[in-house]
C-alpha cells in the first residue's frame, strides 16, 4: 500500500516538474565536472585553445544519457554565460559565447544529446556500433559548428583555413578522446546506474 502511494506521489511530482531534485543535483555535479575539465587547456595564438572538453562532454552524455546530459551541459553553458569563470582558462561571460570559441561551447548541447542516445536495435553488434558512432558524430557536429562560428568571426582565417587547421590540430585528438570517453563511460554508467 505504502509503496503504491509513494509510486503515485512520484508520478504526480514528475508530471508537475520535468526533473526531480536528485536529477537537478546530479546535473549540477556534472556541470561542475565540466567546469574543472575545461581548465585543462593550452592557449593558442589562433585564439582557440587546445582542450579536453570534448572528452568531458562525451563522458557526461554517456554516463547520464541524453536527458540529464543535455541538462548538465546547458547548466554549465548558462553558468558560464552569466559570468562564472568556468570556460577554458577561467573565462566566462556571454561575450565568450559570441566569440571565436563560442560555437564549440553551445555546440556541446547538441553533441551531448547525440552522445546520450542509446538506440536499441535488437542487434547487439549494431548497438555497440551506435554506442561509438553517435558520440563520434556528436564530436564532428561540434567541430563543424565551432569551426563555422570561428571562420565567421575571424578576421584573418577563411573557412578553408579553419577546417584545415581543425582537421590537423583538433579532430584526431578529439575523436580519440571521444572513443576513450565511451570506453570509460559505459562501465561508470553501469556502476552508478542505481544512483541515477
Ligand atoms: O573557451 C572554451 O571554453 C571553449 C574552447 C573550445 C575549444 C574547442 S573544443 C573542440 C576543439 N578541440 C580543441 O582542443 N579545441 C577546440
Amino acid at each position: 500500500m505504502k509503496a503504491d502511494q509513494s509510486l503515485k506521489n512520484n508520478i504526480k511530482s514528475r508530471a508537475r516538474q520535468p526533473f526531480t531534485t536528485k536529477e537537478l543535483a546530479i546535473a549540477g555535479m556534472f556541470a561542475a565536472v565540466l567546469a574543472v575539465i575545461s581548465q585543462i587547456a593550452i592557449p593558442m595564438p589562433t585564439g582557440v585553445p587546445i582542450t579536453i572538453q570534448i572528452f568531458g562532454v562525451a563522458l557526461v552524455g554517456i554516463i547520464l544519457g541524453w536527458r540529464l546530459g543535455v541538462l548538465a551541459t546547458v547548466v554549465y553553458i548558462l553558468l558560464g554565460a552569466v559570468g562564472l569563470p568556468i570556460f577554458s582558462n577561467f573565462r566566462g561571460g556571454i561575450n565568450i559565447l559570441l566569440s571565436l570559441t563560442g560555437g564549440y561551447i553551445w555546440g556541446w548541447a547538441i553533441m551531448v544529446f547525440l552522445c546520450g542516445l542509446r538506440p536499441k536495435t535488437g542487434s547487439k553488434p549494431l548497438n555497440t556500433l551506435f554506442m561509438f558512432l553517435l558520440p563520434v558524430l556528436g564530436t564532428i557536429v561540434d567541430e563543424i559548428i565551432g569551426g563555422l562560428q570561428w571562420a565567421a568571426l575571424s578576421g584573418d582565417m577563411s573557412i578553408y583555413g579553419v577546417f584545415t587547421y581543425s582537421i590537423v590540430a583538433f579532430v584526431p585528438k578529439d575523436i580519440f578522446l571521444t572513443i576513450l570517453a565511451v570506453i570509460i563511460g559505459i562501465p561508470v554508467r553501469k556502476a552508478i546506474h542505481k544512483l541515477i
